[in-house]
């Protein structure tokens, strides 16, 4: 396993021709681009995290039934840095680096707490964001890296903080119908606030002398302050429906007087993450018109949540689908050390993470009697029981149990949905299947083949689509059988059959997350896949962040 998951991976610069079997629809034209940790070890030294990888962008590009694969290590200054000193220098999750070069902050007085706070590493492994015209490799800190979709290049590093105040930012942002983003971050002792800040980066801007650059016209327009100024929530991402914003605000937390002090203690950030398992969730639910909270105190049981899967409205209420555990365990079973042979043992979840729905009223009826379910929905069991002092005690409907890396037909996002396609997890954080569950009828369908790690599964619309399901199902498989090359699967997301697979002779990494760029009619398909691309994204003609 140790091979899998930490041994380097090598780069695939010159794009190169996978071996197609089955048939690709023709429809199917453009570029699914991923990202993902692919370098555990610089010289002699090694990160202790698998989420501490450098990042490895890799694409697939599905041009008239042919896939060509292309990978490359993003060139963030960490990357450079590491590899300049042929030993690991900079910070990561569940890595301290001594000396780090980010931290010489720490030289200076600790006159203010806020300033304190450290630089943080660019290596932007976990996602793929679409911005304007412009695709950035995202994490969670403050920095972002532009990055060319097609020849997988390295450009601008952006520091988040330039444009708007925030420490820390999710790689899970959210998109609008007119593709405008919506993401959250953490502003950590700003001005004697600790806040959540929810800002929007516009599709279209006007171009200045140095072109365009949406990140200029942030706007934000909500924020909640955190429960506690030294302990805000860690999150990964967050739900939006189409006018409130659903953020979890859970007991998991960092403790920034700890990570104050994390690099003089030699610790690493992980270790200022911490599960309270006495505390509660509490549910913000933030109108995106006035950018005011809804004043109800909403809560439930504590939790961990990474991913949310969806939100929407129904009959006054507000109705969201997450993947939960009972602690904050799953961090702590990607340590290297736990990924190695005795994997099986090692690396047990202590809790299975589970789909579960919560429903919480908009509009609380004052009057309603304190013990009474203020949920009316004929849609779920899931339950919002009425206290004193406007508090609302929420209780989710368990759907599906063993799931993770969700993901939806991105054109219902915000609305009502049926399907949820994710990778199957039990016990042990790795996927071993992929998975449709049917909200509705509360079946699945299933895919899964021996010795086949499957990605998380990104669902592409088919032209004209009808159907929530209509459309195909892409995964990168992963093989732990030395003999089977890697392949890209592409199911039939209605059926959950395969079509085709593109068999690739290179090495292929586990990665995280992704989008599809689909191309715009035909335009880029003249072009040879060896050939540089202009560095101009075609148009798209369906959402280009399915
Ligand atoms: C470096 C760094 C961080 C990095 C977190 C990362 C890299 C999290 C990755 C999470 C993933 C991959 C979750 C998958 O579900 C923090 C804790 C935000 C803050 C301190 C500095
Ligand atoms: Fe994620």
């Amino acid at each position: 396993m140790d091979v899998i998951f930490g041994r380097n991976k090598k780069e695939q610069l010159e794009p190169v021709r996978a071996q197609v079997t089955g048939r690709i629809p023709s429809w199917l034209q453009g570029t699914l681009l991923r990202n993902g940790p692919g370098m555990h070890t610089v010289g002699e030294t090694r990160y202790n995290h698998w989420f501490d990888g450098l990042a490895l962008l890799h694409s697939f590009t599905i041009r008239d039934g042919e896939v060509y694969y292309r990978s490359k290590y993003l060139r963030s200054d960490t990357y450079n840095a590491n590899t300049k000193a042929n030993r690991i220098v900079v910070s990561e999750f569940g890595t301290m680096a001594h000396p780090d070069p980010c931290k010489n902050i720490f030289s200076k007085a600790f006159s203010y707490l806020s300033h304190t706070i450290p630089d943080f590493t660019d290596n932007c492994l976990i996602n793929i964001m679409k911005c304007g015209e412009d695709f950035y490799a995202t994490t969670e800190t403050n920095y972002i890296r532009k990055i060319n979709p097609q020849t997988l290049e390295t450009l601008e590093k952006v520091d988040y903080r330039n444009y708007v105040a925030v420490n820390l930012a999710t790689s899970h942002p959210h998109y609008d119908a007119a593709g405008n983003v919506l993401n959250m971050g953490t502003s950590i002792m700003d001005k004697g606030k600790t806040k959540y800040v929810i800002f929007k980066i516009p599709a279209t801007v006007p171009e200045d002398a140095k072109g365009k650059n949406p990140l200029k016209h942030i706007e934000v327009f909500g924020s909640i302050t955190s429960r506690s100024l030294l302990s805000p929530s860690y999150y990964h991402s967050f739900g939006v429906t189409e006018n409130y914003i659903v953020f979890l605000e859970q007991p998991f937390k960092l403790d920034i007087l700890k990570m104050s002090t994390a690099y003089i203690r030699g610790v690493n950030w992980a270790s200022c993450l911490a599960f309270h398992r006495e505390d509660k969730t509490y549910i913000h639910i933030v109108d995106q018109r006035t950018g005011k909270p809804v004043p109800t105190k909403f809560y439930a049981d504590p939790m961990v949540v990474f991913h949310h899967v969806n939100a929407y409205e129904e009959d006054g209420c507000l109705v969201f689908d997450v993947i939960a555990y009972e602690d904050g365990s799953l961090y702590q079973l990607f340590y290297l050390a736990n990924l190695n042979q005795d994997f099986e043992e090692n690396s047990r979840l202590t809790s299975i993470p589970t789909l579960r729905r919560f429903a919480v009223p908009l509009d609380v009826d004052k009057n309603a009697e304190v013990g009474s379910n203020v949920v009316k929905l004929a849609s779920t069991t899931a339950r919002a029981l009425k206290e004193k002092d406007d508090r609302v005690y929420c209780q989710p409907e368990l759907l599906y149990e063993g799931l993770e890396l969700p993901r939806i037909n991105y054109a219902h996002n915000g609305k009502p949905y049926r399907y949820v396609f994710a990778a199957e997890v039990h016990w042990s954080p790795i996927p071993t299947k992929i998975l449709k569950y049917d909200i509705l009828t509360k079946s699945s369908l299933k895919w899964g083949q021996e010795h086949c790690w499957p990605a998380e599964p990104l669902f592409v619309p088919m032209p004209g689509a009808k159907d929530e399901d209509d459309g195909i199902i892409l995964s990168a498989i992963v093989s732990t059988d030395p003999q089977k090359l890697p392949f890209l699967l592409v199911l039939d997301a209605k059926s959950f059959t395969e079509l085709a697979r593109a068999s690739i002779d290179a090495e292929v990494h586990l990665d995280l997350h992704g989008l599809f760029i689909p191309d715009a009619d035909g335009d880029a398909r003249e072009q040879a896949p060896s050939q540089e691309q202009p560095d101009r994204v075609p148009d798209c003609h369906v959402a280009p962040w399915t």
